[in-house]
């Protein structure tokens, strides 16, 4: 099966982050992740999170460090997350397409119903 390249950011707004929960209608639904989407063809991945990020929460990043990426295979689908740190730069946030957000602080994230795929991502940055 093919394995479909997903960026996500880890974005701080000074010592809180963001998680964002996906929508009843959305495929894993209601699971929480970190906002990004699909890279499209001939796009970097740096190009990709901040596209992804302003066209689903209305706000600019500063993207800051790559984290080790985590393949996971879902019953339908496979896909690579390569994950970044990063800033909130400017804009009002905005849910475009998610049903809910929170600011959390770091061990807060635990606590959250992650998409699978996340966890690595969650540990390896809760190990920094
Ligand atoms: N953006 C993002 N996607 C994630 C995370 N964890 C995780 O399993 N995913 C999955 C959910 C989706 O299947 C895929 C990201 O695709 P997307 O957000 O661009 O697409 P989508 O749900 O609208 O899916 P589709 O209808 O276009 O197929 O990766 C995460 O932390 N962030």
């Amino acid at each position: 099966m093919k394995i479909i390249p997903v960026t996500c950011a880890i974005i701080h707004f000074g010592d809180k982050i963001l998680a964002v929960q996906r929508s009843e209608t959305m495929k894993l639904p209601l699971k929480w992740e970190f906002a990004g989407g699909k890279i499209e063809s001939g796009e970097s991945e740096i190009a990709c999170i901040k596209r992804e990020i302003f066209e689903e929460l209305n706000i600019h990043i500063e993207v800051k460090k790559r984290l080790t990426p985590a393949t996971h295979q879902y019953p339908n689908f496979k896909i690579e997350l390569i994950p970044f740190t990063a800033e909130f730069v400017s804009g009002e946030l905005k849910l475009r397409e998610h049903s809910s957000f929170i600011l959390a602080k770091k061990e807060e994230l635990i606590n959250l119903d992650w998409a699978e795929a996340d966890l690595p991502i969650l540990k390896e940055y809760l190990a920094t």
